[in-house]
């Protein structure tokens, strides 16, 4: 291949820092030369993106595939390089179907319809391997365990059990002992070039500051994993609290751990660690980029929706975003769990969270999803060609570089909702935050549970399943559970992932951008809160109109509601007080008092 152009000078210090793609550290390399970078180069001149081509030729392992980052890292992957050899998914069966059902249900939605085009044969890229993590052998067959030992070159590991009440046993099997027997396997694997481990910007959230190291744990990973083989259930439910410390739950505790074994192994591995903060839906992809920022901003859900309300409500919002809406650039938020803010949101835009104990200062370090994927990625490239000697730890979180609080991200998903009204809401979308606990359980009880438990009575009374003081106390146990990290507020610092920003050339910057400086809160919380009414509540965009109305009928039958109980309660109190009546008279001869200077004056005027 002939250059027509100079090498750029990142190029030039890629070539000049390639090490060797081995699996220890400190033994002979496998030569690549100059061949896999001069691949890089495109006739015309224009540089490929480096990343990409690293993952060419590669087979992959990753655990946690059909979670909510699992998919959206698997996507990136087939779509930037579809020219990678093969992604091995440690995968169980689930919901009665098997390993390649569940796989094809994956691949057929709409996350990967854009992988179709450039990776027609992505089914044949994707090989299914049966794995339990919640065993301690993680069950995988003889073969399937032979053919991962010998040709796998690179390890994402994201699965985990995210759930913040998960028993202390269940915890440390998936989040430690899973991980550790990871480890092990990538010790035999020799064509291992890297080990990318997911962890949480919340495993030490005991500390308000935190650094890019491995903090210790008090008691030694592999005492808990040892003392969970004897330890009968009771005895682990009463030592949870003191193991846990002051930590707010078995997931962050377990995360920790996680981090020191693999802190234990990386003498051996090439390893790195990632620390995303509270993951939330997609900003850039797969779906089309934001509009351009500056006054433009916000503009995009506004013709979302005219063009909506043009188009017959036939059509399908999956049709009408394709025909027009798409491609005027409108990018939603694709999300697919109830996770983190998600679960909330819909809570609040169904009218049933009125209000949430937070401090609207704090906070809210949110990051998308292929922000933290696009990292991950770029992570994997850099471990796998620079081989640091040290075990480096990147925080993947918004506040140092970007913040926003809760109040302004609040204010804003509330705004949201009345451009994007979800369907059927139990009352009209009207939460707040609250400081005071006090003030917080006076509305809880007056706000949650009064309508709840009177809506109850109705179903009841008229024959139907009551159904929400049960969602009641779905709901308050999931904030009970969120609420500490809406009430906190952490410091990360960022030194490598900055550091990593600027060894990116720049087309890889652009293809696997994480830099969260670029991101407008305000775009980014109403594509969230409109993909959120579109893959997970899998409502239409034709029923937007509807919606409205809905809304204004309930925002009617409030103000009637008010007004009819202030009445009535004023009616009662005039007829036992005294006191009340005399108000009342007062504020009766005063208006009688008011109109007739008012009608004085204009008389006069006249
Ligand atoms: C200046 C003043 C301004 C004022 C402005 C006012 C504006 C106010 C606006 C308010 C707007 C509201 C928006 C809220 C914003 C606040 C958001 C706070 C979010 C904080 C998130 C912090 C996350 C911390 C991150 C740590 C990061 C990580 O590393 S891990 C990933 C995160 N993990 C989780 O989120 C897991 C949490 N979930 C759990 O632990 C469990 O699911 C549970 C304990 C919550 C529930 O367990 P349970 O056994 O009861 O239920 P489960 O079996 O799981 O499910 C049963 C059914 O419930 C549904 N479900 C599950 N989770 C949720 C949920 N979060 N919300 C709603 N529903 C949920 C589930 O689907 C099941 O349904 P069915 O299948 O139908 O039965
Ligand atoms: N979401 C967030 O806000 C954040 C997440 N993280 C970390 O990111 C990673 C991915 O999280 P996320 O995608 O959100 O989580 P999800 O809950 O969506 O996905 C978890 C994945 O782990 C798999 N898994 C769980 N138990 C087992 C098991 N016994 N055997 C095999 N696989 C299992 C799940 O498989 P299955 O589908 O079969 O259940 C799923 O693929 C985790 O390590 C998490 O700690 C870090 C910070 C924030």
């Amino acid at each position: 291949m002939r250059l027509t152009q100079p090498l750029p000078s990142f190029l030039a210090s890629s070539l000049a820092h390639e090490q060797p793609q081995c699996l220890l550290r400190g033994t002979s390399p496998v030569a690549s030369g100059m061949n896999f970078f001069l691949e890089l180069w495109k006739t015309k001149g224009r540089i490929m993106s480096m990343i990409a081509a690293y993952y060419k030729n590669k087979s992959i392992l990753i655990t946690g595939a059909t979670g909510f980052m699992g998919k959206v890292l698997m996507e990136k992957l087939l779509r930037t390089s579809p020219d990678l050899k093969v992604i091995y998914i440690l995968m169980r069966p689930k919901a009665g179907q098997t390993l390649p059902q569940r796989m094809l249900q994956i691949l057929s939605s709409k996350l990967f319809e854009k992988v179709k085009e450039v990776c027609p044969n992505m089914h044949e890229k994707i090989r299914p391997i049966y794995a339990d993590l919640g065993q301690s052998d993680l069950a995988i067959s003889k073969e399937d365990m032979q053919e991962l030992l010998s040709c796998t070159n690179i390890i994402f590991h994201c699965a985990a059990t995210v759930r913040f009440d998960e028993p202390l046993r269940h915890a440390v099997q998936l989040n430690v002992t899973a991980t550790q027997q990871l480890l092990l396997m990538a010790s035999q694997m020799p064509k291992l070039e890297v080990f990318v481990h997911i962890s949480t910007a919340f495993s030490n959230c005991n500390l308000k500051h935190i650094d890019e190291v491995i903090y210790p744990c008090q008691v030694e990973p592999k005492k808990i994993i040892d003392s969970m083989q004897w330890l009968d259930d009771a005895i682990v439910d009463e030592i949870t609290p003191k193991l846990i410390g002051d930590r707010p739950n078995t997931y962050t505790y377990t995360k920790a751990l996680g981090e020191v074994v693999v802190q234990q192994e990386s003498e051996n591995l090439n390893i790195a660690i990632i620390r995303p903060s509270i993951v939330g839906a997609t900003w850039q992809e797969p779906f089309p980029v934001s509009p351009a920022p500056g006054p433009q901003a916000g503009l995009h859900v506004d013709l979302l929706l005219a063009q909506t309300s043009s188009c017959p409500s036939s059509f399908s919002s999956h049709e009408m975003l394709d025909k027009g809406v798409l491609l005027a650039g409108v990018s939603l938020g694709w999300v697919d769990n109830l996770n983190g803010p998600s679960g909330l949101i819909i809570a609040a835009g169904k009218g049933l969270l009125r209000s949430v104990k937070a401090a609207p200062m704090a906070v809210a370090d949110l990051i998308p999803v292929d922000t933290v994927v696009n990292l991950t990625l770029a992570v994997g490239w850099y471990t796998a060609v620079h081989r640091p000697q040290s075990t480096l730890i990147y925080h993947c979180t918004s506040g140092n570089l970007n913040p926003c609080n809760w109040g302004k991200m609040g204010l804003q998903i509330m705004a949201s909702f009345e451009k994007i009204p979800y369907e059927k809401p139990f009352r009209r979308p009207n939460a707040d935050f609250t400081t005071n606990t006090f003030t917080n359980q006076y509305w809880k009880a007056v706000s949650h549970w009064a309508p709840a438990i009177m809506y109850d009575l109705y179903l009841q009374l008229t024959g139907r399943k009551p159904r929400f003081t049960k969602l009641m106390n779905r709901l308050s146990k999931t904030l009970s559970m969120l609420e500490y990290f809406v009430n906190h507020s952490w410091e990360w610092s960022t030194s490598n992932t900055d550091m990593l920003m600027l060894e990116l050339s720049p087309e890889d910057q652009r293809v696997f951008n994480f830099d969260i400086r670029q991101l407008n809160w305000l775009d980014y919380i109403e594509n969230y809160v409109l993909g959120i009414k579109k893959y997970l509540l899998k409502e239409d965009m034709s029923g937007i109109p509807k919606a409205r109305q809905q809304l204004k009928k309930l925002r009617n039958i409030h103000y009637f509601f008010n007004t009819a109980l202030f009445l009535i309660t004023w009616r009662l109190l005039i007829a036992r007080s005294q006191m009340a009546r005399n108000v009342w008279l007062f504020i009766v001869s005063f208006c009688y008092k008011f109109l007739s200077y008012f009608r004085a004056s204009s008389t006069l005027k006249a």
